[in-house]
């Protein structure tokens, strides 16, 4: 039973494909990347399933591609004998994409072609990109194993919808024909593939064949049309085994592209053999952008893991730690057990090993690139700055190599571009000073005013400003570099004196005179906070609020709740500005109920200064427009 039927694509498949089609146009040939990547995939997933089981290899264990030419047809073809698909995997694979984020991520799409086209690369094209050169396309398929009846053939114009149907497939694996659109004959003369094939697929392990042209006869000779023989048309040797001086820069990159399904050539790369406890191969690369899929739960293409050039499985989490999720590449082991499954892999302390040397290698890596090339480091920071700071609870067997490839925004450049390291701040502390200073707050520009800031501000002294959410992390964990504290600058009681900076002087005679007014606030705010004291923050602003040592800052409360967890109630401290020209006319001010309002204005301004959102606004503005007319 041929069980035919016609099904519509996924809205965000023909979303794709649109997309692809129009702003792909230029750089047309990566379709046969693209299809001989999944065919070279689909051969290492078969070599690692059969090394359990052989009979899948049903007596053609010799895995290759074919590339066939059909000028008559104005076909196409690129066969393999991997692994194959069911029917349910083609509709699964091929009619829909399952991966999470899509939608977002088509929902940022611009509609500017240029735009448009640099994000489709941070996506990954795939099998869609047969549909740049072709009008129609016939995948037919069969997994290895499975019975001859249980082949599938797949196929579509492109245009929203496909047939699927289920046919006699004689040999296991997938053969994709493109049926080519009109202007798209060049994909049909031999030279010019062979030519794609050994810049984008050389280094690939696969054999890559194809028929060899036809000879002419000679003159004189008889016309005798023999089957011409195929020929390999790449190295066909897994690029990373080779020797470095052996490779070129473009030869890495494509592989690079090759393993990352990436469009853009990456940004640097380390390759090594290790030897010593775990012998291995590795090759591993740091993108110039980062996937769309950084930040979902789930980012695909990570790095793949070898045992002795036979594909084991695909697992960035086991092979680097999370925060640096974005590398990608090859690891080759010389040592693991090849029929070694996930579990055990889970387990396993060479991995671990192997895991640990990968994670030097890679901050060895970055560590040059932020010496040597500091464009390069850069646009690495801009990229992945803010996953490679999660490392601050994952990092410690490398702590001080990682908090030192780490990036701030701070009062010395007052930009929110993140370009300075804490040996930049260090270098520039004052005499005397043994701490590092930051405040946090929900966005640059409520940082880089923040009030808490203004004394540092008017004696010179550098504060890191620090409004990535992932930033309150990194301050929970880092407490120290190079044996200097980090410290908030809204938290606790600030002892600037070894800097020079005075106590405030109310200490003295004028605490005596603001007492009362200290006291009528604190009456007047109750529960709010937990006092009311006089600043040494402050120059410009009357009033701050600050939390206690110990106490969760109000940047970070809000960030939690924001993301649904349970806050420790800690209630902050309101700081006065005693020189300010509000405070000095409050402490005139006898009617009660107006220091009542005043206070709570004050308050309220605090919280918004720093962020945060106030419980009644109406109130508020209520309030404002009151104190303003009277
Ligand atoms: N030649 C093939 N043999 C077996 N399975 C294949 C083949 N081509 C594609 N597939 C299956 O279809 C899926 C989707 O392929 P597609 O090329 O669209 O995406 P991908 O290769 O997974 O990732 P990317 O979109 O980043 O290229 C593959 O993951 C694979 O499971």
């Amino acid at each position: 039973m041929s069980h035919k039927e016609s099904l519509n694509f996924q809205t965000e498949v023909k979303q794709l494909l649109q997309l692809m089609i129009h702003s792909l146009y230029s750089n047309k040939e990566i379709f046969l990347r693209e299809l001989i990547s999944n065919a070279s995939d689909a051969c290492d997933k078969l070599r690692f399933e059969a090394i359990q089981n052989a009979t899948l290899l049903e007596g053609d264990p010799d895995l290759a591609v074919h590339l066939e030419i059909d000028k008559e047809a104005r076909t196409l073809t690129i066969r393999d004998n991997g692994v194959g698909m069911s029917r349910e995997e083609v509709i699964s694979n091929i009619g829909t994409i399952a991966r999470s984020g899509t939608k977002e991520f088509l929902g940022k799409l611009s509609g500017d072609q240029a735009k448009d086209s640099a994000l489709i690369g941070q996506f990954g094209v795939g099998f869609y990109s047969s549909f740049i050169v072709a009008d129609k396309v016939t995948l037919t398929t069969r997994r290895a194993g499975a019975s001859e009846s249980e082949g599938v053939q797949w196929e579509s114009s492109g245009d929203g919808s496909f047939s699927i149907e289920t046919l006699e497939v004689p040999t296991r694996g997938t053969t994709v024909t493109l049926h080519l659109k009109e202007g798209e004959e060049g994909f049909l003369d031999a030279w010019k593939l062979r030519g794609i094939v050994r810049r984008y697929s050389d280094h690939i392990q696969l054999p890559i064949r194809m028929k060899k042209d036809p000879v002419p006869p000679q003159e004189g000779e008889e016309k005798v049309i023999n089957e011409p023989e195929e020929e390999t048309l790449n190295q066909a040797n897994a690029l990373w085994a080779r020797p470095k001086n052996e490779i070129t820069e473009e030869q890495y990159q494509e592989f690079y592209k090759h393993v990352s399904h990436d469009f853009e050539a990456p940004l640097a790369w380390s390759h090594a053999r290790v030897e010593g406890k775990q012998e291995y191969t590795e090759l591993l690369y740091i993108p110039a952008r980062a996937p769309f899929d950084l930040w979902e739960r789930e980012p695909r293409h990570g790095i793949k893991l070898y045992v002795r050039r036979v594909f084991i499985m695909e697992d960035a989490k086991k092979l680097v730690p999370q925060y640096l999720r974005f590398v990608r590449g090859v690891i080759d082991s010389a040592d693991l057990p090849l029929n070694v499954s996930r579990e055990i892999l889970q387990e396993s302390k060479d991995i671990d090993t192997i895991r640990a040397g990968c994670t030097r290698k890679v901050l060895g890596l970055l560590e040059d690139l932020a010496e040597n090339q500091k464009e390069k480091y850069q646009k690495f920071w801009n990229e992945f700055g803010r996953a490679f700071k999660e490392g601050a609870g994952e990092e410690y067997a490398n702590r001080e190599k990682w908090a030192g490839l780490l990036r701030f925004s701070t009062t010395h450049t007052d930009k929110s571009d993140q370009t300075e390291s804490l040996k930049d701040y260090i270098g520039r502390m004052k005499d005397g000073q043994d701490t590092i200073y930051y405040v946090t707050a929900e966005s640059f520009a409520a940082a880089k005013n923040s009030p808490h800031l203004e004394i540092f501000r008017s004696r010179g002294i550098e504060v890191l400003l620090l409004s990535d959410r992932v930033d309150e992390w990194v301050v929970s964990h880092l407490e120290s570099f190079e044996e200097k504290q980090l410290h908030s600058v809204a938290k606790g009681d600030l002892d600037l004196t070894k800097l020079g900076v005075e106590k405030p002087k109310l200490e003295t005679s004028d605490s005596e005179t603001l007492k009362p007014l200290l006291e009528a606030m604190q009456g007047a705010l109750g529960e709010q906070v937990k006092s009311v004291r006089v600043s040494q923050r402050l120059t410009e602003s009357p009033a701050c609020l600050v939390v206690e040592e110990g106490d969760l800052s109000g940047n970070m409360a809000r960030f939690l709740k924001s993301v649904g967890q349970s806050v420790p109630t800690s209630k902050p401290i309101l700081e006065i500005n005693p020189d300010h020209r509000l405070i000095l006319r409050l402490k005139l001010e006898t009617d009660q109920q107006r220091i009542a309002d005043w206070s709570q204005l004050l308050f309220d301004q605090s919280l918004l200064a720093e962020g945060g959102q106030l419980e009644d606004p109406a109130q508020f503005v209520k309030r404002l427009n009151q104190l303003i007319l009277n």
